[in-house]
């Protein structure tokens, strides 16, 4: 899917007086493309997903999803475009007492008549769907566990694995490493990366975790202040556009940059004794 943001501004549902959060937003993503948005915290990353996601109506601006501007839809036909986007929040609402397999399943909801959503409740119609997309996530054996007797990054990755059984050809993905060790957080990051770029989805992702973002995204989108500092291929960010994306915000750069004229660190020596 298409996705372009013409001078977009948006403002946060909760302070529609107050300053926008987005501030003349333009951006074009090609379908298929994978891009990172990094900022510091309040920069409107989590702001630009819920408007690409058509969840949140510009307050000025254009939002086109395949050249279709879904606030000139009528409802029926907005309900359908929706069902051709997926959005990750960072906290996913999953019902704590659900089993895992419905909670996944609920991806798949937009491609499924009534009927057969209201069933699924009870008898999980595509359980072998469910336990693919969770086992791409390492999750396998949870498929019939209750979503409230999971950790806080058990639940983030059943939400991402709903991305996998949605018919949906956009994902926007807000943070979907902030509950993770680095370990597992480089796993989900490829998995999510291979698993879209298979699917040829279009894919938008906001993280904090820049190093991860530069290795894993071939474009990146720098935000701060509602505003686009830089769109850049990852190849063309520099140390500088990152110290300029972070000034006064230094702590939330996960890894400190290192300074390209500090010495090297010294190599770590053991002593036996
Ligand atoms: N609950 C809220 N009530 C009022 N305004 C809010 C609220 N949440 C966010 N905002 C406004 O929207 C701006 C953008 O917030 P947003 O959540 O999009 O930023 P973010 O880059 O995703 O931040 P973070 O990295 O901390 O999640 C904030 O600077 C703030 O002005």
């Amino acid at each position: 899917m298409r996705l372009t943001l013409d001078s977009l501004h948006a403002r946060h549902p909760a302070a529609p007086k107050g300053r926008d959060a987005l501030r003349g937003i333009n951006l074009a993503l090609q379908p298929g493309e994978q891009v990172a948005v990094i900022g510091p915290s309040g920069a409107g990353k989590t702001t630009l997903l819920h408007v690409a996601a058509a969840a949140l109506k510009p307050a000025l601006g254009t939002l086109q999803l395949d050249g279709t501007d879904p606030w000139q839809l009528r409802t029926a036909a907005l309900q359908r475009l929706r069902s051709q986007l997926f959005l990750a929040p960072q906290v996913p609402p999953l019902p704590p007492r659900q089993r895992v397999v419905t909670a996944v399943l609920a991806g798949r909801l937009p491609a499924w008549g009534l009927l057969k959503s209201l069933r699924s409740l009870f008898y999980p119609a595509d359980i072998g769907g469910a336990h693919a997309a969770l086992d791409r996530f390492g999750l396998a054996d949870k498929l019939f566990a209750r979503v409230d007797r999971l950790s806080g990054g058990e639940r983030q990755r059943v939400a991402l694995a709903r991305a996998l059984v949605s018919p949906a050809k956009l994902w926007l993905v807000d943070e979907p490493l902030s509950a993770l060790d680095p370990t597992r957080a480089e796993t989900v990051i490829r998995t999510l990366t291979a698993e879209a770029r298979e699917r040829g989805v279009t894919m938008l992702v906001s993280m904090h975790q820049v190093d991860t973002a530069l290795a894993h995204f071939s474009r990146i989108l720098g935000l701060r202040d509602g505003a686009v500092a830089f769109d850049l291929p990852a190849a063309d960010v520099s140390r500088e556009h990152l110290l300029q994306l972070y000034a006064q915000h230094e702590d939330e750069l996960h890894q400190p940059l290192a300074s390209p004229d500090a010495p090297a660190a010294a190599p770590v020596v053991m002593h036996c004794r």
